[in-house]
């Protein structure tokens, strides 16, 4: 490389969503982009790698796995060892997402990035010096987007680095079929992988710290959930302080408040911190938030004109959607009229158990401090799936259990929050999302037509 080579438009840092659709993005509108990435197993980024894709590939083959296995003890079809289903799930997760890695490298080389292995660090405001990669060079950009993700926390417990505590990655990648697997920390990562171990005939035992299983839930619908996955054989832990592990070659065990746990493996799964570590912040001059994010403003601006940070190096929620938006804020901020905005934004989110947990806008409490602070009524519906008749999907997909929850602003015909916990659900928040976005009244959904049988006739039956 020349020292031109060396001048670009757009430097964007980690392969992530966010970044990675700006960088072909604007290389394709002319730009001299340059994208870093760190390792090219992670070209793509985390979803793509070591996040979503992976992990709900396994998803779909545990349940599978376990509807052949119900299937077969009532005589239909036959069913395979637990051990080679989840050995052939990972075949299939390493196929799939070896294929996207490079689906991704090849669209960012077509579209003209230059994509540039190595660590990055910042020397000043606009300059990275890039190591670890088969050259040490220094870029500078006029723009530069801080596009690194995040990492797993790891908490200080005595034992965290005993060769049988897995993080996230670690665990989907486990050499052998665990009989039994201990579940530290009940967020979506923790409940997730409960789920799928279950489902490939794990004994899996969760241990969360937070006195509340899934405390960002409505309480009937979070006993709800708590009681199927205990019904899927998933012993969970509330308010478990866990004090120490202790490995060895035949297995780990986990010291907590309640007593003591054997297990064959431990996935640790208490959150995810911004990955900063190692990136010059200091050198550039780059303000972080007391939670280590990089500190951005509305537009995704740090405090050093020109740099941006996006995805879960900024602190926001840490979805791979969230990081999307966020390249269509700086896209906006940097090359367009700056009117798209972090603010305002309504994030429905999805825990991928069974079945899928979807979420959207307020829960119940805070609903009602809403419509009343406004002198408004809160009009709560929920209805366990099960009792919906005009609702047949789930019945004939054999996945009758949950609950829909809808809350109303009565005055405004208005969607205030709602939470499902069926089948489809990822999909229909999707749809709570744009009438909520677009302010479509609550009877407007309730008196569309759908088609027959589906999901969506969930919205005939509580909003009309
Ligand atoms: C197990 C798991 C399951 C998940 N499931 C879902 C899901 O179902 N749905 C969902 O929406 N979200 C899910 N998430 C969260 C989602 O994956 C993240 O929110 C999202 O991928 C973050 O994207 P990002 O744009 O911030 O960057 P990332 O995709 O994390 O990319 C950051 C990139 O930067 C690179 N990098 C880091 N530091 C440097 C450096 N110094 N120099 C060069 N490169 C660097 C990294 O190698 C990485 O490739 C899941 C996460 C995990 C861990
Ligand atoms: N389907 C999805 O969209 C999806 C799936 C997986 C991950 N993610 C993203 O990844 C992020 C990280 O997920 P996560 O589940 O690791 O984190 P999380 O922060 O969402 O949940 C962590 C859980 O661990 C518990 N905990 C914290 N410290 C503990 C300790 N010392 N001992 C026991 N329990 C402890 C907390 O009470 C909490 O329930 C999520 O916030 C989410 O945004 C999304």
């Amino acid at each position: 490389m020349s020292d031109s080579d060396h001048e670009f438009d757009v430097l964007v840092l980690g392969f992530g969503k966010a970044g990675k659709t700006i960088a072909m993005g604007r290389a394709k509108a002319g730009d001299r982009v340059a994208l870093i990435e760190k390792s090219p197993d992670m070209y793509g980024g985390t979803c793509i790698n070591v996040g979503c894709v992976p992990t709900k590939t396994l998803l779909t083959d545990a349940h599978l796995h376990s509807s052949a296995r119900t299937a077969a003890a009532a005589g239909v079809g036959s069913e395979g060892g637990d051990a080679d289903a989840l050995s052939a799930a990972q075949d299939r997760r390493d196929t799939l997402i070896s294929k996207l890695n490079a689906v991704n490298k090849k669209l960012a080389d077509d579209a003209g990035v230059t994509v540039i292995d190595g660590d990055a660090e910042f020397t000043g405001p606009k300059t990275v010096r890039i190591t670890g990669g088969p050259d040490e060079l220094t870029v500078t950009a006029r723009t530069i987007i801080v596009n690194t993700g995040s990492v797993p926390v790891r908490p200080p417990i005595a034992g965290i680095d005993g060769p049988r505590i897995l993080d996230s990655t670690q665990v989907q990648h486990v050499p052998e079929h665990p009989a039994r697997l201990a579940v530290v920390g009940g967020g979506p990562i923790g409940l997730e992988f409960a789920t799928m171990f279950a489902q490939f005939g794990t004994s899996v035992t969760v241990l969360d710290g937070s006195e509340r299983f899934l405390g960002r839930f409505d309480r009937d619908v979070a006993e709800q959930v708590r009681a199927d996955l205990e019904k899927l054989g998933i012993t969970i832990l509330s308010g478990a302080k866990v004090s120490g592990f202790s490995s060895d070659d035949g297995g780990v065990t986990v010291s907590h408040d309640g007593g003591e746990l054997q297990a064959d493996y431990v996935l640790l799964a208490v959150g995810r911190r911004p990955a900063t570590d190692g990136l010059g912040l200091e050198a550039a001059g780059i303000a972080t938030t007391e939670r280590g994010a990089i500190e951005v403003d509305e537009h995704l601006q740090t405090n050093v004109e020109g740099v941006y940070a996006a995805g879960d190096v900024n602190g926001g929620p840490q979805f791979t959607y969230v990081s999307y938006d966020d390249h269509r804020v700086i896209t906006s901020a940097v090359w367009g009229d700056g009117s798209r905005t972090t603010s305002g934004r309504i994030i429905p989110n999805t825990t991928f158990i069974s079945p899928p947990l979807s979420q959207v806008g307020l829960g119940e409490d805070a609903a009602r401090e809403d419509a009343e602070g406004r002198g408004h009524t809160l009009d709560v519906r929920v209805k366990n799936i099960a009792d919906i008749p005009i609702m047949p999907r789930p019945k004939i997909l054999g996945e009758p259990e949950g609950i829909a929850k809808f809350l109303i602003d009565v005055e405004d015909d208005r969607i205030l929050g709602c939470t499902l916990y069926c089948v489809d659900s990822q999909e229909l928040i999707n749809l709570v999302t744009v009438a909520m976005t677009q302010s479509i009244p609550a009877s407007a959904l309730g008196s569309a037509i759908y088609t027959h049988p589906s999901s969506s006739e969930v919205f005939n039956a509580l909003l009309a």
